[in-house]
């Protein structure tokens, strides 16, 4: 980029000014015009310059990588699956990378280029030192306390259950050694996406701590690791973070309620409708509709609604804003949350809508539908002589047409 600055300046202002200007392009946005005011360059092209410049500059901050800091070495304390995978992509990245291991010579499996040692020995190698381990084993870092003072504690743990215990897994590190700087973070990202790189799903890590130099510390490894770091905050935010791994669908609790109910809905009106009524007045027993004929009417009913209800909030949404006259206020929490499963109602839609064709396709080859087929043919052979003159023939071609409303 300094290059392409440098060959821009030139052809614009000479060779002089543009050895001149090159160190300035860098520097802070502000010193641009001022460092363009010695030129004699009219004043309009100055700003154009000026600008450009600063544009430059900033674009060489964001973009250029962070070579020039030599990567701190990082301990892990423990040598399981995640400490392992996390090693592995650390030193892929340049950290050096130091375990801390409560048997370091019968470690397998670890990265030949980082070095195992004991907790302790490791602790004092490192100012960042991730908790591999599961929180049930934490006590062994009471004795740690010292050595541990000072330094940016990483938790990555989870649990298996949804608040299994009152304080989050970070919050108990934080008791457990008061003098360190706890950083709860890469709790969502599993050891095997970390090791086979099938990361694109799940490139977001979630990082909170109650120390900002800690947190940014923890956010530039997360960077130099190809991953994208979400600051959630405070540490009070953990317990949010080591539920997420454990919410399933999170988007899919109301859709599937929702279709169940209009399901198991559908099914008693059509049970009533069909078979109960049938029985009742007509003494009919029409039971066997329950196995595919109501089943095949639910589906796609369910499934229209369903997708009428994937389109509706998009157009509640535009009223709305048409009616507050601006797009930039919040929609109800209601609408919110309907639109956000939109996606999971389609979904569950289109399920309904191939369990329909499934259900289509298996009707044809049920024997009460054969049966039906054939006998209304025979029916209307050996019956059309007599359908207009006998009554009795007339009823039992009503009662066919009556009956093809079932199949
Ligand atoms: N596996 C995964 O995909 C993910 C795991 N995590 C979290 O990472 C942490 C580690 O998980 P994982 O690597 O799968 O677990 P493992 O069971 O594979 O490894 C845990 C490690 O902890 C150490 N350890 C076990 N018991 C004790 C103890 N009593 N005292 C001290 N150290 C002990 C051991 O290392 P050593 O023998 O070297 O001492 C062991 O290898 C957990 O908190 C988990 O929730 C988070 C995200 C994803
Ligand atoms: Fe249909």
């Amino acid at each position: 980029m300094p290059v392409r600055l440098s060959g821009f300046l030139h052809s614009a202002l000479g060779n002089r000014t543009s050895l001149q200007l090159l160190r300035p392009a860098l520097a802070p946005a502000a010193t641009a015009s001022h460092q363009l005011e010695g030129t004699g360059l009219p004043r309009g092209e100055r700003r154009r310059l000026s600008a450009q410049m600063n544009k430059n500059s900033s674009n060489i901050m964001a973009l250029a990588p962070n070579t020039s800091n030599k990567r701190e070495t990082v301990c892990i304390f423990g040598t399981g699956d995640f400490g392992r995978a996390l090693g592995q992509k650390m030193i892929q990245s340049g950290y050096p990378v130091v375990f801390g291991s409560r048997s370091p010579q019968t470690s397998n499996l670890i990265p030949k280029e980082a070095e195992v040692l004991s907790h302790t020995e490791a602790a004092q190698k490192a100012a960042i030192i991730i908790i591999a381990i599961q929180r049930q084993h934490y006590d062994f870092l009471t004795p740690l306390a010292e050595i541990l003072r000072g330094k940016v504690l990483v938790d990555v743990s989870n649990n298996l259950k949804i608040n299994q215990y009152p304080e989050s897994n970070a919050e108990y590190l934080a008791q457990l050694v008061p003098g360190a700087k706890v950083v709860k973070a890469f709790n969502t990202v599993s050891a095997w996406a970390l090791q086979s790189g099938t990361l694109d799903a799940s490139r977001q890590v979630f990082v909170c701590g109650d120390d900002m130099e800690a947190k940014q510390m923890v956010m530039d490894i997360v960077r130099a690791l190809g991953l994208t770091p979400l600051d959630q905050g405070s540490l009070l935010a953990a317990q949010e973070i080591e539920n997420y791994p454990l919410q399933l669908f999170p988007m899919w609790k109301f859709p599937i309620f929702l279709s169940l109910g209009l399901t198991a809905f559908f099914f008693f009106y059509c049970l009533i409708r069909d078979v109960i009524y049938s029985y009742v007045y007509e003494n009919k027993d029409y039971s066997f509709f329950i196995a595919i004929s109501i089943p095949n009417r639910i589906c796609p009913v369910v499934a229209l609604i369903l997708l009428a209800l994937v389109y509706l909030p998009g157009v509640l949404a535009a009223i709305i804003q048409l009616y507050r006259g601006t797009k930039y206020s919040r929609f109800p929490d209601w609408l919110d949350k309907w639109m956000l499963c939109r996606k999971q109602l389609g979904l569950v839609a289109l399920a309904f809508a191939f369990l329909h064709v499934f259900y289509t396709l298996i009707i044809p080859i049920r024997y009460y539908v054969r049966w039906r087929t054939e006998d209304g043919i025979i029916s209307k052979v050996s019956f059309v002589p007599c359908y207009v003159f006998s009554s009795s023939s007339f009823t039992s071609t009503t009662q066919h047409v009556e009956l093809h409303k079932y199949m």
